[in-house]
């Protein structure tokens, strides 16, 4: 038997993102090898400094965290920073003490490419934000698409308008360029865009359910979690939250729990669509050579077992 899947989750700590890495860090079926960080819902030290904290609330600072880039892969600086859903500090304006830990010396990429070669075939990137670590690591080494076990994508919005905009996912639109490179690079991907995280929503029920657990998970996520459901509140009028990290998360622990289809995805780059994800159903043979012919296929996830997936994060959020 299999043991554990290695999994290195790519964060922008983000109050889903902290959701998703206790999700991960409470289930048996993975061993989490490390974090790596990039800019999105926090710039790219905050992101840093988030995880190294969430790793010590969680009594695993023996994980490491490997710092990702500042940058776009275009080394733009112009950064699409969402503190408005998550607080300026991203962790729901708590005003945490800094971490004691620190990053180690290797940048995100190295560490992605390192451990893929370590373990060819074996280890799962979980990337919950933009895609500018994952592309870099595909530019460090020609063989990193091969070595690495599977790459699940928290991003995109297939066939449903973006949450950036009408075109536009927030991860994609962070980086589109290295979304690009990532989506056609032959990898073994999965991408859980927000036509699926839109439907998992954890209700302010299940809110009240966490404040009265008493793990240590849930008592940390009660005092950080109203910023994050306030947003949604005035943003989209429900009573509730999307889980999207979570949701990617728990795609690459129990894939079971969704479907997907698989073709061709790019990437608009520029324009009022950029950011846009394009899916080749493969429904028509088109005549003519496309910029989508000859591309390889990722799996885009369809549906999702919502109600299993609340229940696994709530259990794992509880129970701790
Ligand atoms: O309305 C939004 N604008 C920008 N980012 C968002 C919004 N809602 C959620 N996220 C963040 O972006 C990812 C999903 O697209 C999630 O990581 C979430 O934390």
């Amino acid at each position: 038997m299999a043991g554990p899947k290695k999994m290195i989750i790519d964060t922008d700590p983000g109050i889903d993102d902290a959701m998703a890495i206790f999700v991960a860090l409470n289930s048996p079926e993975v061993t989490v090898i490390g974090l790596t960080t990039i800019y999105g819902n926090v710039y790219t030290t905050l992101a840093t400094r988030n995880a190294l904290h969430l790793l010590e609330v969680a009594g695993r600072s023996d994980i490491p965290v490997a710092e990702g880039s500042h940058v776009t892969i275009t080394q733009g600086t112009k950064l699409r920073i969402a503190d408005f859903v998550h607080g300026t500090d991203g962790l729901g304006n708590q005003n945490f003490p800094p971490p004691k830990g620190k990053p180690i010396k290797q940048s995100a990429a190295e560490f992605l490419v390192e451990q893929a070669n370590l373990y060819p075939g074996e280890v799962s990137v979980v990337a919950l934000g933009p895609l500018t670590n994952i592309a870099l690591a595909i530019q460090l080494d020609s063989n990193f698409t091969k070595n690495v076990g599977e790459i699940v994508i928290l991003g995109g919005a297939f066939s449903v308008n973006g949450n950036v905009n009408p075109a536009a996912e927030a991860n994609i639109f962070g980086d589109p360029d290295a979304a690009d490179i990532v989506f056609t690079s032959g990898a073994n991907i999965l991408a859980v865009g927000i036509n699926v995280t839109h439907q998992v929503v954890m209700t302010d029920g299940d809110r009240d359910k966490l404040a009265k657990a008493s793990g240590k998970f849930a008592e940390y996520l009660c005092k950080i979690l109203e910023v994050y459901f306030s947003y949604h509140r005035e943003a989209y009028c429900t009573k509730g939250v999307y889980l999207h990290d979570p949701t990617a998360l728990l795609a690459a622990v129990h894939p079971s729990l969704l479907t997907y289809t698989e073709g061709a995805v790019r990437v608009q780059t520029n324009g009022i669509t950029r950011g846009l994800t394009l899916f080749d159903n493969k429904q028509k043979r088109f005549g003519e050579v496309t910029e989508w012919s000859g591309k390889p296929s990722v799996k885009v996830a369809v549906t999702v077992d919502a109600p299993k997936i609340v229940k696994l994060v709530m259990d794992r959020l509880m129970f701790s």
